[in-house]
């Protein structure tokens, strides 16, 4: 990966998760900035994984190639103002932004007309290695920009282009969001093996390796389609199928459905908002 200065603006979890994969491949701790409001949590990070820390976001940003916009989107606007008012242009440095529900358009408003900004969203298995990151890039980010910002996802995970910026909100819905789908499910799962007799510890492992496996199965299978996958432990006449019944007349695959779509029209929301 080429070696650029890199400048965290906010550090939490999203920016740990990218920080801690960075450092896991190799990336120089020299190059690596990060800036937050808790001095504790900067000390913290910079012991944990030898980067630099400030509070102050002008200096992280001006000692940077690379400016990773890692706050919550309610507090996008006033951090961008203020770097903006206190760097001036930016010069030809890269922005890459990882917050749902504001556009390049609003970004690029913010950070006085600059326009080499990649979005990214990005999820939290990125602390363990294994995001999901979706990207967008307008036209005229470069190449090597582009290829730095996909580098810099790759140290955490798998990547994917998309070609146009309404589908980073179907990324939200597909895998930004979507642990919090898995996690939910794998809750509601060991709630009723608890109800069943099972201990907290033993719920939780019979579910947790259970989820494993069936996600270990579809990526060691990638020509069998999950319908077969599914079909596989079927057996007529037996257990699955009423269980699998059961969702079907619950609906589950409208649920799903709504519930995606419910991500998307709030990041759509979000992006009249900030
Ligand atoms: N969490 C997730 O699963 C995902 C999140 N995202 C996006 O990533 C972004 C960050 O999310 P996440 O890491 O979860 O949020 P966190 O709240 O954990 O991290 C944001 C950090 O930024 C700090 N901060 C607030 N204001 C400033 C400022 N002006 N300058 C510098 N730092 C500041 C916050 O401090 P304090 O807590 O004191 O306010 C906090 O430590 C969001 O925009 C979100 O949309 C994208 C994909 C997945
Ligand atoms: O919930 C959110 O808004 C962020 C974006 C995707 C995951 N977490």
């Amino acid at each position: 990966m080429e070696q650029r200065h890199i400048a965290f603006l906010g550090a939490g979890n999203m920016a740990r998760s990218l920080i801690a994969g960075l450092r896991a491949a190799q990336f120089p701790g020299s190059l690596i900035h990060a800036t937050d409001p808790d001095a504790q949590k900067l000390a913290q990070l910079a012991g944990e994984f030898g980067i630099q820390v400030t509070t102050d976001n002008t200096a992280a940003a001006r000692a940077a190639q690379v400016i990773v916009l890692a706050v919550k989107p309610q507090y996008m606007a006033q951090m961008l103002e203020q770097l903006t008012a206190e760097l001036g242009s930016l010069e030809d440095r890269l922005v890459v932004s990882i917050a749902a529900g504001i556009k390049v358009a609003r970004l690029s408003q913010l950070l006085g007309g600059h326009r080499k900004i990649v979005r990214c969203m990005p999820n939290t298995p990125a602390l363990i290695g294994l995001g999901m990151t979706g990207l967008y890039a307008p036209g005229e980010v470069s190449d090597s920009d582009r290829a730095f910002a996909e580098a810099m996802l790759q140290a955490v995970g798998k990547t994917v282009w998309v070609p146009s910026e309404a589908d980073i909100n179907a990324v939200i819905a597909a895998s930004g969001s979507a642990p919090a789908y898995f996690f939910l499910f794998m809750q509601h799962m060991a709630e009723e093996a608890v109800r069943l007799g099972f201990s907290e510890a033993d719920a939780r492992l019979l579910v947790q390796q259970t989820a494993l496996g069936a996600a270990q199965m579809v990526i060691d299978n990638p020509a069998t389609s999950l319908v077969t996958l599914r079909e596989q432990v079927t057996s007529k006449g037996g257990t699955t199928a009423e269980a699998v019944r059961t969702f079907e007349e619950g609906k589950l695959d409208e649920l799903v459905s709504r519930a995606m779509q419910a991500a998307i029209v709030r990041a759509e929301e979000m992006e009249q908002l900030f």
